[in-house]
């Protein structure tokens, strides 16, 4: 796809692709993007908008054939493709995403999971997880062809894993280190303590 998406429109398709899996549990067969809109407290011109980036979906007047948007949209979002998984970091982090196993379910697969602390290597840390030496990364990940590299170690080890990570062709870093690393390959970062600051500062705002 040349054009550029812009970061908002690419978190707003993954709520579509959300919703219209709910809707298709509900048996909903066509919806508005009016409907669309108020269940998503956003508006219809948006979802018009956003959805204009990749072709034309729905019939003016009629609305959006459930089954067929969300089939398109997953198609976008790569969702047909199993992907593979490295995690970097076999702590508090690391564990509790190799133990989430709706991951698997929504196709992303932990092929391997590392960490560099001599005790925690050896150990099974979720059903079939062994946790491996960080010296073997990039040797395993060409082997096993992982795409995607989640980095769970302390924030001062970050931009170093995810260096190795890059160099050894991982397409994409889902990181959780409160830091921000910089590499050529698209990062998105979970930052817990950020995503509180914002909920404070809206409670904080409504009680003034
Ligand atoms: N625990 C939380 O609630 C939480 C929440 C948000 C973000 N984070 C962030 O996520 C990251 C992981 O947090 P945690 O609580 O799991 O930490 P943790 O200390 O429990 O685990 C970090 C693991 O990384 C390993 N490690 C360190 N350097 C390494 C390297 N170079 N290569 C491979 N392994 C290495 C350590 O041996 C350890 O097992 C941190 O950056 C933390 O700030 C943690």
């Amino acid at each position: 796809m040349a054009e550029k998406i812009p970061k908002p429109v690419s978190k707003r398709l993954v709520s579509y692709y959300m919703c219209l899996e709910r809707l298709i549990d509900e048996g909903v067969e066509v919806v508005s993007s009016e409907e669309l809109a108020k269940r998503l407290d956003l508006k219809a011109s948006q979802i018009r908008k956003d959805l204009s980036y990749f072709g034309e979906f729905g019939k003016r007047g009629v609305g959006y054939n459930v089954e067929h948007l969300y089939n398109a949209i997953g198609e976008i979002l790569g969702v047909k493709k199993e992907w593979k998984l490295v995690v970097v970091g076999a702590g508090n982090i690391g564990r509790a995403i190799a133990n989430y196993a709706v991951m698997r379910e929504k196709g992303f697969r932990i092929v391997g999971i590392f960490d560099n602390d001599p005790s925690k290597i050896g150990k099974e840390v979720a059903p079939g997880l062994i946790v491996k030496d960080v010296s073997d990364l990039e040797r395993f990940v060409r082997e096993e062809g992982a795409e995607i590299g989640v980095i769970a170690v302390p924030a001062d080890h970050a931009q170093g894993v995810a260096e190795r990570l890059e160099k050894c062709g991982i397409l994409g870093i889902l990181n959780f280190a409160p830091v921000k690393i910089k590499v050529s390959v698209p990062v998105e970062n979970i930052d817990i303590t950020a995503a509180l600051r914002v909920l404070t500062f809206e409670i904080v705002r409504r009680s003034r």
